[in-house]
């Protein structure tokens, strides 16, 4: 395998700043005009990453370090304001399950346009197709227009499908939360199950134990930097003792 290859994420000189203004008139003014009085916040403070495939990876941080918008540059849901992110293979985010639905198109349409978004074409959708509706247990309503649904019902087929595609690279954020009870308990054991096949993790936790159980690399993020990358072991202790 060339080194290319190997590789599933880099980030090279990642920066992600935000502008913040004061409020919506001055927001949409400042679109066009530089000259806007803002704050800045720097979310991703040049950021050097390379991730193997096949790795796994926990990503530890208190709110605000920057967790979230590290992930959502990946997912291609937001872009770097500078610097350069290469990634190899079909993506799959625990994150904003119901982003890239459109709400007039039906539950088995949105799998569809989904799949393609996320770089299938419509033979392989075809083939996980049975498995994603069976999995999001929407029963008549995958016919019905995705407006009709309920936000646990949306959440639930978004869910579905970035399990059942068998992604390449899994990006889980524990705090997600899908559904009822008991679709929640059905999530972790899907989640677990594919983590503990060969895929390319990165999961934001919490939880330490949570990331040893499924991790061997850990990275700790403050202030938009990465702060510490090693071992998961090292990684816990670093977070609980010189964060
Ligand atoms: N769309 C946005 N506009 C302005 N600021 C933002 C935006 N998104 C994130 N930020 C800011 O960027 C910083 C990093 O946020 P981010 O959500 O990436 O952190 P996080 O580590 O994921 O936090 P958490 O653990 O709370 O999810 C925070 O200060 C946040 O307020």
């Amino acid at each position: 395998m060339s080194e290319q290859n190997s590789i599933a994420i880099r980030f090279k000189n990642v920066c992600k700043t935000y502008r913040l203004y004061t409020s919506s008139r001055r927001r949409l003014l400042g679109l066009f005009f530089k000259s806007v009085p803002h704050k800045t916040k720097h979310a991703v403070v040049d950021m050097n990453l390379t991730v193997e495939r096949g790795e796994a990876v926990a990503i530890l941080g208190r709110n605000g370090a920057g967790k979230s918008t590290m992930l959502k540059m990946i997912t291609g849901v937001t872009f770097p304001t500078s610097g350069e992110i290469y990634v190899n293979g079909i993506v799959s985010a625990l994150l904003e399950l119901t982003s890239g639905f459109d709400q007039e198109f039906t539950g088995r349409e949105n799998i569809y346009l989904k799949g393609r978004i996320l770089g299938l074409n419509d033979e392989d959708i075809a083939k996980l197709e049975p498995a994603i509706i069976d999995f999001a247990e929407l029963e008549e309503y995958i016919d019905q227009p995705v407006r009709t649904y309920s936000s646990g019902m949306k959440a639930r087929l978004g869910f579905s499908i970035c399990v059942n595609i068998n992604p390449e690279i899994l990006i889980v954020d524990e705090a997600l939360s899908v559904g009822d009870r008991a679709f929640r308990d059905k999530c972790t054991k899907k989640v677990k199950e594919i983590m503990q096949g060969d895929i390319t993790l990165l999961f934001v936790t919490h939880s330490p134990e949570i990331a040893k159980a499924f991790c061997t690399r850990g990275i700790v993020m403050k202030n938009g930097k990465i702060v510490f990358d090693g071992t998961i072991d090292e990684a816990i202790d670093y977070y609980a003792t010189k964060y």
